[in-house]
């Protein structure tokens, strides 16, 4: 049977290629300073092998000159050049990288700083030019040639001068229109920025004419510009540097030239890993919540470099939702990228990444947490809420992860502590880890719920943030201790004194004519045996709490019927109590206007609105009579 090859409409091919790789039109300049990067090390590589060349690292750039007049772009290198032959073989057939077919040919393995790949970023040149010149002369030849094309009607090759071994490719840039603007690619500031921002680490000068202002000799005032020759990237990246060769102000510097953050960062992670994936990766704690941070418009993500070019402004896969604070880059040899470099092929080498950083920031904010607590405390108090929800999301699978991390207030320490702190502390009769919610930590302090376990000698955790409760009761337990809310279910605290005071016959029945009273209000009126000195708390009974209750009814969604089963609870020992009993005994309307007052106070203690203020009032007139 015949067998057939295909064909390709190379017409289409190419114009597909240009309208439909690249997501911005900027990226043609990094591709082609790749190429002229790719012809440097190939020269590079032949000098290895070959005695008689002399790699000067001196003679080895890449120039790019805008003429403003003409309306071109020319991107020049010193590399290893073209042939007549390579021309048209690189050049006229679309997806033939010659750099690859080098790296095969010298057995490079993949990671040593070549980049092309694909035989495509070439024709990226086209969505900015109308026609795209390339003059060459290779490395060897004393011959030079001229490779030119509009895009559309293929290309020539003819002979031409060129006194240099290397290649200039000229761009012809297309006539502007209501999109797009192609003049900017002709400033200075621009042309900059585009480098800057993709092609920084190349490891050759990229260099530009720019224009310079400097103060007149003969006067103070006035200035004048004149132009010079400048390198505008930075070459040699920071992450590739050893860490004893860099001072912390470096990495401050790398922190804003990089405009991860207006602040400072409290600290940084620089990693080297050489394993079954290779990259290099700078990672900073910041300081302060950013502006944006919980809103729709923060962007969390790492920047992804494949061997110091710039692929991705925030890869999201590279970070956990519970670090999403985290800035900072990632530079792998080791990644699979597509055409248009913009994607990845894979997510394994990604995936393994994440992981191995998401460990590494993880025991980075540990070793703060026990070497700099200062700082880490700095850290918490805008951070950390984040990490509770790190704790409260995905159904708890971080739990085991991030529950080290956690500070809340202690009411004996009167400070933030560790939960690890916490139960290292607990008395041997003690069984749980006590907490009590509310507004502010002077809020809590006074809550009548806290006054036994205090006196007990217990610690309390002091939960003021919404996501608090959440969170823990996600955890359950910490070190085998379970959380104990002080206004809920029996604490447990004097079983022995308890079962001496058994309810009597006579107080269920007033507690359950105040039940009455109150109706659904209430789950329960009960006797309390959490009360010292005040008269009446609120607590709960079940999953949901009163601050829980709160926070579910702020939500603008179906949450809002959410409710917390209330029990009404009072101090038998409590002078208030004497009043009730009289008022059951004898006078059915007091004990009513008593109850709600008493309910209506508690509901204020917890910080609860009043359900109906003016009855709350007129009450309050009642018993002034
Ligand atoms: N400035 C240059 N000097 C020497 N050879 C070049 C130059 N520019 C391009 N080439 C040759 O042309 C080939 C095709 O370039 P092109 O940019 O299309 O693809 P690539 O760089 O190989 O791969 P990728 O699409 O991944 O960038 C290169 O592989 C290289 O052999």
């Amino acid at each position: 049977m015949e067998k057939k090859e295909f064909k390709a409409e190379s017409k289409r091919l190419l114009e597909m290629m240009v309208h439909s790789i690249y997501s911005q039109k900027e990226i043609f300049l990094r591709e082609l300073i790749s190429n002229a990067s790719d012809a440097m090390d190939k020269m590079y590589y032949k000098a290895l092998t070959d005695d008689t060349i002399d790699f000067d690292q001196e003679r080895f750039y890449i120039k790019i000159s805008a003429d403003k007049d003409k309306r071109t772009l020319t991107i020049t290198d010193t590399g290893i050049g073209m042939t007549k032959d390579e021309l048209e073989k690189n050049l006229g057939t679309i997806a033939e990288s010659g750099s690859l077919a080098f790296k095969r040919e010298h057995e490079i393995q993949d990671g040593h700083d070549m980049i092309g790949q694909f035989g495509v970023g070439f024709y990226s040149a086209f969505m900015v030019a109308q026609k795209v010149t390339v003059l060459s002369k290779a490395f060897g030849s004393d011959e030079a040639y001229q490779w030119q094309s509009d895009g559309v009607d293929g290309y020539t090759i003819q002979p031409a001068e060129k006194t240099e071994t290397g290649t200039m490719v000229t761009i012809q840039l297309k006539e502007n229109n209501d999109d797009e603007n192609y003049d900017a690619f002709l400033e200075e500031h621009r042309l900059k920025s585009i480098i800057k921002k993709y092609s920084d680490f190349i490891r050759y000068p990229i260099k530009m004419d720019v224009t310079v202002w400097k103060k007149k000799e003969d006067s103070s005032e006035d200035m004048e510009s004149h132009v010079e020759e400048q390198t505008v990237n930075s070459m040699v990246p920071i992450w590739r540097k050893n860490k004893n060769e860099l001072t912390d102000e470096d990495y401050l510097n790398f922190y804003s030239e990089k405009r991860y953050g207006f602040d400072k960062p409290l600290t940084h992670v620089h990693i080297k890993v050489d394993g079954t994936i290779r990259y290099h990766a700078i990672l900073f704690i910041p300081e302060t919540l950013p502006f944006n941070y919980y809103t729709k418009e923060f962007e969390k993500g790492l920047e992804l470099y494949s061997n110091g070019v710039l692929i991705m402004d925030k890869c999201p896969d590279l970070l956990p939702d519970t670090f999403s604070f985290v800035k900072g880059m990632v530079d792998s040899e080791d990644l699979s990228l597509n055409i248009s470099r913009e994607i990845l092929q894979q997510d394994r080498q990604l995936k393994m990444i994440a992981k191995n950083i998401k460990s590494k920031i993880k025991s980075e904010l540990k070793s703060l947490l026990k070497n700099e607590r200062e700082k880490y405390e700095t850290f918490y108090q805008s951070f950390g809420r984040q990490l509770k929800y790190g704790v409260y999301s995905n159904f708890g699978s971080n739990k085991e992860d991030l529950q080290d991390l956690l500070l809340f207030y202690s009411s004996k320490e009167k400070k933030l502590v560790t939960l690890e702190e916490y139960v290292s502390r607990m008395p041997e009769d003690q069984k749980v880890i006590y907490y009590a919610t509310g507004d502010s930590y002077a809020r809590i302090e006074k809550l009548p719920q806290t006054e036994l376990v205090a006196d007990q000698g217990y610690e309390i955790l002091y939960f003021t943030e919404d996501i608090d409760e959440f969170a823990i009761k996600m955890m359950r337990s910490y070190n085998d201790k379970a959380f104990q809310s002080v206004s809920s279910g029996d604490l447990d605290l004097n079983p022995e004194d308890e079962k001496k005071e058994e309810v009597t016959e006579d107080h269920q029945a007033l507690v359950t004519e105040m039940k009455t009273i109150l109706g659904d209000k209430v789950k329960d009126v009960r006797i309390s045996k959490r009360l010292k000195s005040h008269p009446i708390c609120l607590t709960t009974e079940g999953e949901v709490s009163i601050e829980m209750e709160k926070v579910l009814q702020s939500m603008p969604d179906q949450n809002q019927h959410i409710q917390a089963d209330k029990v009404l609870e009072i101090n038998r020992n409590h002078d208030v109590f004497q009043s009730l009993k009289q008022a059951h005994e004898s006078d059915k309307d007091r004990l009513a206007l008593y109850t709600n007052l008493l309910y209506n106070q508690a509901r204020l203690i917890e910080g609860l609105p009043l359900e109906d203020p003016v009855a709350f009032t007129n009450d309050m007139c009642k018993i002034m009579d």
